[in-house]
């Protein structure tokens, strides 16, 4: 899997707020060369667009290209072939209104949480004060009031994720991309964020595209969901999930719905990657 560096990350946190046209993927197709001179061909025009305001999720075979389709929207990775916009601009460098999450939260360890909060303000050049009370008021909303002076290494992991929601929340992002943000947790402590993140994000409607494996994490969380096909990825299936908000993925775990269209995309899926293989 590929994953940007620091300074890239820093970069997507170093954000800006501002009005978006929600997300657009169009006929993009990619290959990577490999070490014997040739190319591996990871997606197959695909196309389709994350309307303002929507939580997207994108599920796939691993390999399929969910991680590179990502990095395109966060201007890491320009594609060979076709066009990706986000706010209605085309992506061709990181851009400042993107947040961007990862499974490995991605924590200064020289840096207190508070500090980590404030990285992407900082990047911004907002004022001192302000940076320090929007960063305070970001660990509060997720719950780490009072762990402000505290290094990452003296945080649990389902804390040190909660930090790195609150540094990609801080900036005020129009557009969150998320990989796997929650994979690495124990499955309380995800559910349980999944929860808060939900809530928060119910509040601010930013444009989610949402990368996972956890096929009961997309159908809890997201507005649609659609699965790919094995290497080269393309559109298998897309499914509209018409559960009602506010949702708690906790308690939806046994709604009659909610299990329904779990079961449908678990279904597509399994015909995708037994098409492929
Ligand atoms: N920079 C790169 N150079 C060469 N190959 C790459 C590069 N980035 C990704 N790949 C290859 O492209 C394919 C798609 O990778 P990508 O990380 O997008 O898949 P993914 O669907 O996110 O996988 P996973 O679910 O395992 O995270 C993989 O075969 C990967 O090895």
């Amino acid at each position: 899997m590929t994953r940007p560096g620091e300074e890239e990350v820093v970069a997507n946190l170093a954000g800006q707020a501002g009005g978006a046209d929600g997300i657009s993927i169009e006929k993009v197709g990619h290959a990577f060369p490999t070490k014997d001179g040739g190319s591996i061909l990871v997606l197959g025009d695909v196309s389709f667009s994350v309307p303002n305001g929507q939580f997207l999720a994108v599920v796939g075979a691993s390999g399929c290209g969910k991680t590179t389709i990502l990095n395109m929207a966060a201007g890491l990775v320009r594609p060979v072939s076709g066009r990706v916009r986000v706010g209605g601009k085309d992506v061709v460098k990181p851009l400042r209104d993107t947040g961007y999450m990862f499974a490995r939260d991605g924590l200064l360890p020289w840096r207190s949480a508070l500090k980590n909060v404030e990285v992407g303000l900082e990047h911004r050049g907002v004022p001192k004060a302000e940076r320090r009370e929007r960063a305070l008021k970001m660990l509060d909303i997720v719950g780490l009031s009072g762990f402000g002076d505290s290094y990452p290494a003296q945080l649990s992991q389902g804390m040190r994720q909660r930090v790195a929601i609150a540094r990609t929340l801080a900036i005020n992002p129009a557009t969150l991309l998320m990989d796997e943000p929650f994979a690495a947790l124990d499955a309380q402590t995800k559910l349980a964020l999944q929860a808060e993140f939900l809530k928060i994000w119910e509040k601010d409607r930013q444009t989610v595209m949402f990368v996972t494996h956890d096929l009961a994490e997309a159908v809890s969380m997201a507005d649609r969901v659609i699965v790919l096909t094995s290497r080269p990825g393309r559109i298998h299936a897309e499914f509209e999930i018409d559960l009602p908000r506010p949702r708690d993925p906790a308690e939806i775990r046994f709604d009659e719905g909610y299990l329904r269209q779990l079961d449908q995309v678990w279904h597509a899926l399994k015909e995708a990657e037994e098409r492929a293989g």
